[in-house]
């Protein structure tokens, strides 16, 4: 998935419940925000998540305090949404379900 297609907001978030629309970027991107037991817990999440990003060559664009974590999701290379954030997001909801994460 080196040079990936938009797909568009609604195709990918049709496969992912609980994440919506960044509806206060102007750019086509996805959003969700995980909180977790504490910054120890968080950390540990962004370090897992930030190996698989390296793998994937795709990297969020995230804010975390304390133990929460708001991540935005989009494509820079095609302008917007792509199977390479689904498979970034679907990742993601794996290690914080892991963690132990509350919505
Ligand atoms: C050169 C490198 O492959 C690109 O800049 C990659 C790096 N990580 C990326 N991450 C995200 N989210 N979107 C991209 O288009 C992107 N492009």
């Amino acid at each position: 998935m080196s040079r990936p297609s938009r797909i568009g907001p609604d195709a990918a978030l049709a496969r992912l419940p609980g994440w919506a629309r960044a509806a206060k970027d102007a750019r086509e991107a996805i959003t969700r925000t995980y909180r977790f037991a504490d910054f120890n817990t968080a950390f540990g999440f962004m370090t897992r998540v930030a190996i698989k990003a390296e793998q994937l060559d795709h990297h969020p664009e995230w804010f975390n305090v304390y133990n929460r974590v708001e991540v935005v999701l989009t494509t820079h290379d095609a302008d917007g949404v792509t199977e390479l954030d689904v498979a970034l997001a679907s990742f993601m909801d794996a290690a914080a379900q892991a963690a132990g994460a509350q919505d």
